[in-house]
């Protein structure tokens, strides 16, 4: 048996949690080990969302741990939590103003090369920086929501579903862009209906229940 105390990365296991009386997470868990990509592939309302927000404390389960680097995410201050362990919504909402106030959103210092570099990795390019946010399709979004992640250095990174608004062309870039980021030594944990994606970008599988 894996000891959670002694493992890197972020680590959860047996998490519970119910919603308007109905289970939401039954025993979820997953291991997101550094310079690893997990795919968590489970049915539609399985939980995935809610798992992944779970581990950055947008949500609190009822019950079950969740570690990073062998410390409970309960002993870390959230933002601190959430700076290391970066969380990629479906549909990241967009603040106002350019591309390059998101990206720069709570790092107000970043430079410019670094926004390039971030809107670069998630596959925009630098000429994303001034356009209004807003004004961008979902899947720009996404990406630019990637961007935000992605300057921010996390040593884990969770992706809820981030190709589902792109082609797939932009979406075998995102693909090599994980592969990179891993190698750098980043924890990935993909949400994802799309299995090619899984197979082709993932070391391991995880998955979840399906709903109750
Ligand atoms: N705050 C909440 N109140 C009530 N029900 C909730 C709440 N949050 C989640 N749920 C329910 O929990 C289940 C899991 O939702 P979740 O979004 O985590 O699933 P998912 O696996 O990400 O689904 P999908 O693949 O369709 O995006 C759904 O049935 C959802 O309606």
């Amino acid at each position: 048996m894996s000891d959670a105390r002694a493992t890197t990365g972020l680590v959860a296991h047996g998490l519970h949690l119910a919603r308007a009386g109905r289970p939401v997470l039954r025993d979820a868990g997953i291991v997101l080990p550094p310079g690893r990509v997990t795919a968590l592939v489970a049915p539609s309302g399985a939980g995935k969302s809610t798992l992944l927000r779970c581990l950055v404390r947008l949500v609190e389960p009822d019950a079950g741990e969740i570690r990073l680097d062998g410390r409970p995410v309960t002993e870390l201050e959230a933002t601190a939590l959430r700076r290391r362990v970066g969380l990629v919504a479906q549909h990241p909402a967009m603040l106002p103003g350019t591309v390059a106030d998101n990206v720069r959103h709570g790092l107000p210092d970043l430079a410019d090369e670094a926004v390039g570099e971030a809107l670069r990795a998630a596959g925009l390019t630098e000429g994303f920086a001034g356009r209004p946010a807003a004004a961008l399709s979902g899947g720009e979004q996404a990406r630019v929501g990637l961007a935000r992640a992605l300057s921010r250095r996390p040593e884990i990174l969770l992706l809820d579903e981030p190709t589902a608004a792109l082609d797939e062309a932009a979406a075998g870039r995102i693909g090599t862009t994980l592969r990179t980021l891993a190698a750098d030594g980043i924890g990935i944990c993909l949400s994802t209906h799309d299995l090619a994606l899984a197979d082709a970008v993932a070391d391991t599988r995880a998955t979840l229940p399906g709903p109750a």
